[in-house]
């Protein structure tokens, strides 16, 4: 019989708690149970940097007790250190019931990834998902969603099965981008993604009402994360392209390591600070092992719908320069488009409603040279496990 959470708790009744618990099966530091498929099982516990290495001694002992329940194939225990402002550094475990969320502000911007290496292997993957793509950004408002959705359907119109997973929690933009409004079917305890236009798609924001604020604890984060790629059935897919949080902080660090992730698509526009985020992005998947697949340039210049001609708003070249000098590849360069914005607002990105058109064809190459990467296996790494450093 498949391991439950209440199995993995009952099994942690005899390890001490790190916070005057009776047990740590009963502390607020442990959250994050996940059972993943194949009896993989993953928590973390809560701590301070501080007190990381006097724990290693629970953590181990937490590891031992839960491998030794039949069924557990492997454990992974983390310990994580909470980073959110003004907040309380251990939330109680979230009940297996309950929403995915909390409500309140926008949590601020991430800034450096708390400091990690990589320890013995994690993450898993999503049975039937041949490669989880991240698209991520340093900072918000760069384009990422917008570079997520075109790219997800160009490589669709390749032919290929690709599903969509709007992995940012603070402000998921899925909804409107493809005018997808209704609440996902759950069927034996599994959601059903939405579709459109042949994608597949998942987002916190299908489950929340539109316009809710809403505050997110780190381990909230990684439980949402974890829950909309393990409890939702994906099918047989040969691409998931996950729109990150923007940021390089601990959701984006919890995806990279939680998953198996094949690599990452890092978008960027061409303004000096722009790319300054970008190398941070490149500098947190590196420190966990995630390969970059390359850096995409959005509204790279502006191209005019009546004499063609390309202008370069904000110089040029920035993220082509900005890849050579990291060592990673450049995958393209989108322009800034009036169609582009319009399209995404009307809930039909440019790829489908305009498929002939030389914005849709630069998504197309960026799509090609992704899948490129792909094939010629750059993925297929095993995520690091977070062992927090004094
Ligand atoms: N190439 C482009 N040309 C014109 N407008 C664009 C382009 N790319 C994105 N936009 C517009 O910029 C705005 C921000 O885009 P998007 O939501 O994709 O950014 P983001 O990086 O995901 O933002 P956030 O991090 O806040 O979610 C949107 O209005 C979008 O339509």
């Amino acid at each position: 019989m498949a391991v439950t959470e209440d199995d993995v708790r009952r099994a942690l009744a005899a390890v001490p708690a790190p916070d005057g618990a009776p047990s740590l099966g009963q502390s607020p530091s442990l959250s994050n149970i996940a059972v993943m498929p194949g009896g993989r099982v993953i928590f973390s516990i809560e701590t301070t940097p501080e007190r990381a290495a006097a724990l290693e001694s629970i953590r181990r002992a937490a590891e031992a007790a839960v491998k030794a329940l039949p069924g557990v194939s492997d454990v992974l225990v983390a310990l994580t250190a909470e980073k959110a402002p003004g907040s309380a550094p251990a939330p109680a475990p979230r009940p297996a019931s309950s929403p995915m969320m909390s409500r309140g502000a926008r949590e601020a911007a991430p800034g450096a990834a708390p400091p990690v290496r990589p320890a013995q292997p994690s993450g898993a993957g999503v049975p039937g998902v041949k490669h989880i793509v991240a698209v991520a950004s340093g900072k918000g408002g760069v384009g990422k969603s917008t570079t997520a959705a075109n790219l997800a359907l160009a490589l669709k119109a390749q032919g290929l099965r690709v599903g969509l997973m709007d992995a940012d929690v603070y402000g998921p933009s899925v909804p409107t981008l493809f005018a997808l409004h209704a609440r996902p079917e759950v069927v034996d305890k599994r959601m059903k993604p939405l579709e459109a236009h042949g994608l597949k798609i998942m987002s916190i924001g299908f489950l929340v009402d539109a316009g809710t604020a809403m505050i997110w604890r780190g381990p909230m984060v990684m439980s949402a994360l974890t829950q909309m790629l393990t409890e939702v059935d994906w099918g047989e897919l040969d691409v998931l392209i996950v729109d990150m949080p923007p940021g390089t902080g601990d959701a984006q660090l919890t995806m990279a390591q939680r998953v198996k992730l094949s690599g990452s698509v890092i978008v960027s526009t061409p303004q000096d600070l722009a790319l300054a985020d970008a190398r941070r992005g490149v500098a947190m998947f590196r420190k966990v092992d995630v390969p970059i697949l390359g850096i995409v340039e959005n509204m790279s210049y502006y191209s005019c719908p009546n004499c063609g001609h390309h202008a370069h708003l904000f110089g040029h070249g920035g993220a082509r320069a900005e890849a050579q000098a990291m060592g990673t590849p450049f995958l393209g360069e989108v322009p800034l488009s009036l169609q582009i914005r319009e399209t995404s607002d009307a809930g039909a990105p440019i790829v489908v409603s305009s498929p002939e058109s030389e914005d849709a064809k630069a998504y197309g190459r960026i799509a090609e040279a992704v899948w490129a990467r792909l094939s010629q296996g750059v993925g297929g790494r095993v995520a690091p496990r977070i062992v927090i450093e004094r």
